[in-house]
């Protein structure tokens, strides 16, 4: 089985965690966009999806999912999204597609945060995958310094702006042994909007895809 099946698979599974005529909270990414195009296929018995990116909230409509101004919006039930590492205390670095600030501020207002991935995104400890880290651009070279000094090495990321008109600065060989304080740390150096580390908002529950089929963990 290829890794996009084992994600379309994670993907798929998720449905049965969605409630009729709830809203939905739709992350970013492949993965993702294998969950948009399942929800496509029950969007009569769903309320509409509060998105995480101008590129989801493209997919969404184009399959006719009404999608909700968040504020607008006090609580819903589900956030589904992808993640490109997780621990096993469900733990994760997100930002590889440099939505990470509208997906933590759209986790954040979900009761459940369902994550799908495939197994290649299981590790231990974090930090193997580069930390992304949002800034406000006329901070970039600060924000970089300051990251160096953690013992990570910051690269901007190129050509990439994000939804928010910020920059992405990937910061590589961290080795994350305590991502509470590290997601706190980071988020606490002026310049950074958020940090890819979400810890302090982790899954609730993981849908892991595998070739012996998706498993669940909690
Ligand atoms: O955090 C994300 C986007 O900002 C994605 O969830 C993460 O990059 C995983 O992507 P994919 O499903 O394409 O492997």
């Amino acid at each position: 089985m290829t890794q996009d099946e084992m994600k379309r698979n994670a993907a798929r599974a998720a449905l049965a965690f969605i409630p009729a005529n709830t809203i939905v909270g739709v992350g970013t990414g492949s993965t993702v966009n294998h969950f948009i195009d399942a929800l496509g296929e029950i969007k009569a018995q769903i309320a509409g999806a509060v998105s995480s990116s101008e590129q989801s909230t493209a997919r969404l409509k184009a399959l006719g999912i009404p999608v909700l101004d968040l504020n607008t919006v006090e609580r819903f039930s589900v956030y589904i999204d992808g993640a490109d590492e997780i621990n096993p205390q469900r733990h994760m670095i997100k930002g590889g597609g440099a939505a990470l600030t509208r997906e933590k501020i759209v986790a954040a207002v979900a009761e459940t945060f369902i994550c799908i991935v495939d197994n290649s995104k299981q590790v231990d400890v974090l930090g193997k995958f580069p930390l992304p880290v949002e800034v406000i651009p006329m901070a970039a070279a600060y924000v970089s310094r300051e990251l160096a000094k953690l013992g990570g090495r910051p690269v901007v990321r190129e050509n990439v702006i994000t939804d928010n008109g910020n920059l992405i600065i990937d910061v590589h060989d961290l080795q994350i042994t305590d991502p509470l304080a590290t997601e706190q740390q980071i988020n606490g150096i002026v310049g950074v909007v958020t940090n890819g580390i979400f810890a302090h908002r982790c899954a609730d529950i993981v849908l892991v895809g595998t070739a012996e089929g998706t498993q669940t963990l909690k």
